[in-house]
């Protein structure tokens, strides 16, 4: 297999530059990938302008289109915010945190035959600047703020492009699917009708 030399982007419009290339092809190196987004150092002044904050729940703002190959967009998380338990459409799912920290909690696919709780796999803590990894063969998460003093944001890139996923009941294993919507997008809110969904996470 052909190596590339990991390039380290200095700003987050160098590593938005580099993910182009990553995905103009017809392959995904998910390797590559992590570790391109990993190599980035957070930097707030870079990102301000798309963390936009809710009271109530995670917000999700569109940061970059990836040419329709990917969304790239930055999550916020107030304190104690968290997402349902979610699959992710068949794509791949890259999390990286920018600021803060973030449980991710693994669960298998419910057996829809049998009508009964689902039981977690592993949890883990993401640090800043880390870089997670998911897709729907791996399984499903949840992803939460526990912190009661400290927001989080991060970094999600999802290849292919979706905007709707399946949440999962955790007592029933029962799953329903959801539209996503964005908060902002490209550092502009979003008119109110387009953001009241039945949403999300
Ligand atoms: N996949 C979730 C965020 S996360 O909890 O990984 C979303 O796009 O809203
Ligand atoms: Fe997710």
């Amino acid at each position: 297999m052909e190596h590339t030399e990991l390039i380290k982007p200095e700003t987050l419009d160098d590593l938005i530059k580099a993910l182009h290339e990553k995905f103009s092809g017809d392959t995904v190196n998910v390797e590559e990938v992590q570790n391109l987004m990993e190599s980035y150092e957070s930097n707030p002044h870079e990102w301000m302008k798309y963390a936009k904050f809710d009271q109530f729940r995670y917000t999700r703002n569109l940061v970059d289109e990836g040419n329709g190959k990917f969304n790239l967009m930055i999550l916020c998380w107030g304190e104690g915010h968290g997402s349902s338990i979610h699959d992710h459409t068949d794509s791949h799912c890259f999390l990286k945190l920018l600021q803060g920290q973030l449980k991710e909690t693994l669960f298998d696919w419910p057996d829809n035959k049998v009508r009964q709780g689902m039981t977690k796999k592993s949890e883990r803590i993401l640090k800043e600047n880390q870089c997670a990894y998911i897709n729907d063969s791996i399984g499903l998460h949840r992803v939460e703020n526990v912190s009661h003093t400290e927001q989080a944001v991060s970094l999600h890139l999802y290849s292919p492009p979706f905007n709707h996923c399946n949440i999962f009941d955790q007592r029933t294993g029962h799953k329903n699917t959801v539209k996503m919507t964005f908060w902002s997008k490209f550092g502009t809110k979003t008119p109110f009708e387009s953001t009241v969904a039945q949403e999300n996470n």
